[in-house]
């Protein structure tokens, strides 16, 4: 029942914006090479390093423990003003439809877009003093700013890591429903489901039959998560073309989130590894509690780049780095991504933050400045792991989107849409999104289709 009406609501949304809205394509990745890639200096890291975090058996917080955040020395904060001067775009507002506000970019803020529909002028925000957009003269300008990357790869994980956690079964077609949906805001990468036990994971039971159902859907990739062989063989005859094994840094969570060893796991996946390449399936690795763990506290760079170089030994094309209980900061992510770039190219990595903390766009941030091009989301910061009690949300797929537009970073994703499918499965879970984003920019539209 709740489903129809989260799917009643859906239709319903999006006979508005289709009105309002002008269709932008998106790609399945950016074709071309964006602006050359920079790192950190050491002066840079050090400006943001920090002391350890400590843990107090407490018994509150993460688990049974109290992860204290260290003081962390920020670097003076450039205060940018995002004026009319120097944003000129402001002043064509009127001209534009919402659809378009929501995904401006630098790059298309010039062009003439077609629009289809005039919204009432509440929709361009006339009056408004401030805008989160960089033009390209803030980006030329600026010293930071020019450290971005010109695109940034975005591998959609609601689906997976978004659901895994819900204690009441999603319906099959709400998820088939909801993959449909991200796909459709140009999304290029969607974790579908996992292949794992389902006594483990009873949530993602159903892996096979929404394979199924989206084996016609095209746009986008659609990896799922193997264990073990078993799970990468019962992936195959559902239909998957790309896999993800995952490990982790620390031992204790190795052993609650997939019984076994770290090492034992790293046996494993090389079964996995050596069945994908003679099928040709391309791999991704994922690597949990890079800079903390629920059961052990805080976890070294190096042990995450120990997993990191074998996961990329055996053959994976991406390595996702996950702050798997949303505790890292940029003084704890920065060092840990330093340890790992030594020993696996800045290009095949991605980062993965949960937001426990509210640290995961900070984080995101200093990655990118690190040269980080990938980053893994989840829409409405759906998530949370099922053998790490306590930890929120992925950071929301909106939010990352939101920033960076601002940024004036390209990853062919439209806000509006995606803000759409935010909405559906929100709608479904009966819960507020977990997006900032979408929860601004709903109140400025719902007062706009008020007048
Ligand atoms: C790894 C196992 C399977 C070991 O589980 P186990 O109990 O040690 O395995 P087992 O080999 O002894 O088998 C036990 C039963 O599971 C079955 N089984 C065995 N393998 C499979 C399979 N692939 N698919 C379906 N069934 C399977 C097997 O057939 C057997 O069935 P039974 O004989 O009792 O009826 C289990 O621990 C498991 O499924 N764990 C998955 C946990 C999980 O999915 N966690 C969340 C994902 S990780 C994550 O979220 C972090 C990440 C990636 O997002 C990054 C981040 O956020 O930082």
């Amino acid at each position: 029942m709740q489903s129809v009406k989260a799917l009643d609501k859906f239709l319903r949304l999006r006979s508005f914006f289709s009105s309002t809205f002008i269709p932008i394509m998106a790609n399945l990745e950016e074709p071309a090479v964006f602006g050359k890639l920079s790192r950190f200096g050491g002066d840079k890291v050090k400006m943001f390093s920090s002391n350890p975090f400590m843990i107090r058996e407490n018994g509150t917080g993460i688990g049974d423990c109290w992860l204290e955040g260290s003081s962390l020395h920020s670097p003076k904060s450039s205060n940018y003003e995002y004026t009319e001067e120097v944003c000129p775009w402001r002043r064509q507002m009127r001209n534009v439809s919402w659809g378009d506000f929501l995904n401006r970019t630098p790059a298309n803020m010039s062009r003439n877009h077609r629009v289809f529909r005039s919204v009432p002028d509440a929709c361009y925000l006339p009056d408004r003093p401030y805008s989160s957009h960089c033009n390209d003269k803030c980006t030329r300008d600026n010293k930071l700013l020019r450290s971005m990357p010109g695109f940034v790869k975005i591998v959609e994980v609601g689906p997976r890591d978004g659901l895994q956690n819900e204690k009441d079964i999603v319906p099959t077609a709400v998820k088939v429903e909801l993959i449909k949906m991200l796909v459709s805001s140009g999304l290029p990468i969607v974790e579908a489901t996992s292949f794992v036990s389902p006594k483990w994971v009873p949530q993602l039971a159903d892996a096979k039959d929404v394979m199924e159902a989206i084996r016609t859907v095209e746009g986008a990739r659609f990896p799922v998560l193997t264990p073990n062989l078993k799970g990468f063989e019962a992936a195959v005859t559902a239909g998957a073309k790309e896999v993800a094994i995952f490990a982790s840094a620390s031992e204790s969570f190795s052993k609650s989130n997939i019984n076994c060893s770290i090492e034992d796991s790293l046996t494993r996946y090389r079964d996995v590894a050596l069945a994908a390449r003679k099928l040709s399936i391309p791999f991704r690795g994922y690597i949990s509690c890079v800079v903390g763990c629920p059961l052990e506290g805080v976890v070294s760079p190096s042990k995450v780049a120990y997993v990191a170089k074998e996961l990329y030994d055996m053959g994976c094309y991406e390595i996702s780095l996950g702050d798997t209980i949303g505790v890292g900061t940029p003084g704890t992510v920065i060092p840990m991504l330093e340890d790992v770039i030594d020993v696996v190219p800045i290009d095949k990595l991605a980062v993965h933050f949960h937001d426990t903390y509210g640290q995961a766009l900070s984080n995101i941030l200093a990655s990118l400045q690190m040269g980080i091009t990938t980053v893994d989301s989840s829409v409405s910061g759906l998530g949370g792991c099922p053998y790490a009690k306590g930890a929120s949300g992925n950071v929301a797929t909106e939010d990352v989107v939101y920033m960076l537009n601002g940024l004036g970073v390209k990853t062919n994703v439209d806000l509006g849409k995606l803000m759409l499918a935010g909405d559906f499965i929100s709608q479904h879970l009966g819960r507020q999104s977990g997006s900032k984003t979408a929860i601004a920019l709903s109140r400025i539209r719902g007062h706009a289709s008020k007048l």
